[in-house]
């Protein structure tokens, strides 16, 4: 079974993931491949540089993610150029990890952790959405302290997303994550006994 986990950006989806793996989760987690399929001389990197120009790398060659972050968070006409070279990899990917898991585990419960699934359509292949929901002051909050960033750069990361409002419409599992970790684990914890209780 695979379940899809997505929210907003800072909404809380690592803390939510961290939380299914201590029950028996397997994390297929889309921000780590985006990583991974950007390293130097993978053919991603490479499109990234012929369109970008070599400014966008660090000296050891990787690429600068906060340069780069800064222009397509403000620019969606590059965050769409990026978005095209970065998730068909990402999607391989995923695919490819979770073939592994059914390997290894054939009756293991799944979860894409992916920030964009709903606006990238991968959830047209899970079986269940858990949306991790906050409101937009704590998120912003939040974001801020996480990434250091100021107020005028954490509301343009916001805004390149679907408003979270929006994303609840598709979820089957909602979690209210404005409360205290404690809260969340309760909610965590209910949802996946839920879940193993509908494979028996
Ligand atoms: C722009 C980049 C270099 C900024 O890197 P940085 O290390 O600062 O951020 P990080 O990758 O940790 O992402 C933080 C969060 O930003 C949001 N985000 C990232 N990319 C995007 C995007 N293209 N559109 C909307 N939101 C995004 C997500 O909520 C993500 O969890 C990087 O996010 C990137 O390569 N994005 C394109 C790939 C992508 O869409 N990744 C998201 C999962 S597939
Ligand atoms: N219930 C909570 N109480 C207080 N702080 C929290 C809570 N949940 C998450 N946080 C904090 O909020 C920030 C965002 O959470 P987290 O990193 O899990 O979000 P995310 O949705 O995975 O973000 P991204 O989309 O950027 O990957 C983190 O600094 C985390 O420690």
């Amino acid at each position: 079974m695979v379940i899809g986990l997505t929210g907003g950006i800072a909404s809380g989806k690592s803390t939510v993931s961290n939380m299914l793996r201590d029950l028996g989760g397997f994390i297929v987690d889309a921000d780590l491949i985006a990583r991974k399929v950007v390293e130097p001389d993978q053919l991603a990197w490479r499109e990234i540089v012929e369109h970008f120009g070599e400014q966008i790398l660090l000296e050891d060659r990787s690429i600068n993610r906060t340069l780069l972050g800064s222009i397509v968070f403000q620019n969606a006409r590059e965050r769409e150029v990026l978005n095209r070279i970065v998730h068909p990899r990402v999607r391989e990917e995923m695919i490819r990890q979770t073939e592994e898991i059914r390997e290894r585990k054939p009756r293991g419960i799944v979860i894409w952790d992916v920030p964009l699934l709903i606006e990238g359509g991968l959830y047209q292949w899970v079986e269940k959405i858990i949306v991790v929901y906050v409101d937009p002051a704590t998120q912003l909050r939040r974001l801020m302290k996480r990434d250091s960033l100021s107020e005028t750069e954490a509301k343009r990361r916001i805004a390149a997303q679907m408003p979270l409002a929006e994303k609840v419409k598709f979820a089957d599992f909602l979690i209210h994550n404005e409360g205290t970790l404690e809260d969340t684990r309760k909610q965590v914890n209910r949802i996946w006994n839920e879940i193993k209780a509908s494979l028996d």
